[in-house]
């Protein structure tokens, strides 16, 4: 099987081996996640309480509320949208077209949601079914995997992702052999990358604050902190959408198991492990404490939303106000790369960003339990490895004007540091 560029793309993640004990490990890192959560001694580097059976983990009606939840958001998804975005150039010099609703989808849903609760649809019930519910995702991932596998046999070569075809079926299936499979204009991976996964987080969290309140009264200052950061992080991704089609995941990475699980089980039941860990072992935290968390979390949401925003309105519009005065090196492909404001301080300033919130979120956990730092410790070694393979693909594409680049701004994520 021909790579789409005629040359086989560099294999990632290990080669077909390590794709194979992702696969694996991936799924069980969640399950262990949500168990030892629940459990008293919360240990995140020791034995799960107790290894669930399969009647514990399969529940049909967890299946088709998880199906139920993807209709409704590939429903909104399909509503009218305030604007149509336009994605980067493909290939065949095509350009796809996006709806941009995310934000819309959330304020629907959160209408929706708010009629049924005050209807008496049992939310604060959600938590007591969170292992099945991750069960029902991981197979919806694995299934949609492979049909996005099968449906990629017939896509035209120049419809394949640089990487993602190299001939292993195991490879090829977990990093996705097409760039954007369409059924007409409904895009799987971009819908997949915001909504449900996105979505079902913050209502997931919202259930742990909701049962919280059942539990004891009212729910603590820690689990509005972690409530409020997360609703924050994700409005914001909502909000700015269009951002999304400039991100490595829509550019440059195939569909294939690896974002399908990714955004539609890892997301919802891993990111909300503060919120779930809060409503088991509940933490004081006094008002001064939670102000100096929430400075924390204003400052790394400052430099994420500035360095993202810098970037995409300059690759929007250079001769933007905005940008238009930031010095620049050119690169032999005609796009320039910024060299002073955010992208000036380090190469990566919104991963920088990123990790600084996802300290704030770890917090308000107190500092006794190594468990609701797992974000915060997979994170690093996400954007450690991802800022890795962007500055190879940067290498490729822009040559001797990254070097430059490099040689400017010597430091990539932690000024001074890293
Ligand atoms: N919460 C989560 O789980 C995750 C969050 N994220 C977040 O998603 C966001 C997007 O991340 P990601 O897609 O990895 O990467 P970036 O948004 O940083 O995009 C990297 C691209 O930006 C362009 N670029 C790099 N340097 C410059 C420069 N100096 N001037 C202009 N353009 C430049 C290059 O593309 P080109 O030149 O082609 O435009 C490069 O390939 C980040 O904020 C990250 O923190 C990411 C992963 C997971
Ligand atoms: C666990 C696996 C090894 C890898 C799975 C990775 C995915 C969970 C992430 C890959 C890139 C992501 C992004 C976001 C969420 C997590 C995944 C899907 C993002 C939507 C979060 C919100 C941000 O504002 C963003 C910039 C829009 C993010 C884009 C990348």
């Amino acid at each position: 099987m021909a790579s789409p560029q005629g040359s086989r793309a560099p294999l990632e993640f290990g080669g077909p081996l390590g794709a194979a004990a992702l696969m694996l490990l991936l799924p069980v890192t969640m399950f262990h996640l949500l168990l030892v959560a629940r459990s008293g001694p919360a240990r995140l580097l020791g034995p799960p309480p107790y290894l669930p059976g399969l009647e514990e983990l399969w529940s049909p009606w967890a299946l088709l509320l998880c199906l139920t939840w993807l209709g409704l958001q590939a429903a909104l998804y399909l509503l009218p949208a305030r604007k149509v975005a336009e994605g980067q150039e493909l290939k065949d010099k095509s350009r796809l077209r996006y709806p941009i609703n995310g934000f819309q989808a959330l304020m629907l849903t959160a209408l929706l949601v708010g009629l049924g609760v005050s209807a008496g649809l049992p939310l604060s019930a959600l938590p007591e079914i969170l292992l099945p519910l991750a069960f029902a995702a991981t197979l919806i991932a694995f299934i949609f995997s492979l049909l996005l596998y099968l449906k990629a046999l017939v896509a035209p070569a120049s419809a394949l992702a640089p990487g993602g075809n190299s001939g292993n079926l195991i490879y090829d299936f977990f990093l996705g052999r097409e760039l954007n499979p369409r059924i007409c204009s409904f895009d799987f991976k971009y819908f997949c990358e915001l909504r449900p996964g996105l979505i079902g987080w913050v209502l997931i969290n919202l259930a742990l604050l909701m049962q919280e309140a059942e539990l004891r009264g009212s729910p603590s200052l820690a689990m509005w902190l972690v409530n409020g950061f997360q609703l924050l992080y994700v409005g914001d991704a909502l909000w700015y959408e269009e951002a999304v089609l400039t991100t490595m995941d829509i550019i440059h990475d195939g569909f294939g198991f690896m974002l399908a699980f990714g955004d539609l089980a890892w997301v919802p039941f891993t990111y909300s492990l503060q919120a779930q860990f809060l409503l088991y072992h509940p933490q004081p935290l006094g008002w001064p404490l939670a102000s100096f968390i929430c400075l924390i979390n204003a400052v790394g949401y400052y430099i994420f939303r500035g360095a993202n925003s810098q970037k995409n309105t300059f690759r929007k519009n250079p001769s933007d106000p905005r940008v238009a005065d930031l010095e620049t090196i050119s690169t032999a492909t005609g796009r320039r790369l910024l060299v002073s404001g955010w992208w000036g301080m380090v190469r990566h300033p919104n991963y920088l960003g990123d990790l600084i919130m996802a300290l704030a979120w770890s917090l308000p956990c107190g500092v006794f339990h190594l468990l609701p730092y797992f974000y915060l410790l997979y994170f690093t070694a996400l954007l450690v490895h991802r800022e890795d393979r962007d500055e190879r693909q940067c290498l490729q594409k822009y040559g001797l004007a990254w070097r430059e680049y490099c040689r400017r701004v010597p430091y990539r994520i932690v000024p001074y540091v890293y």
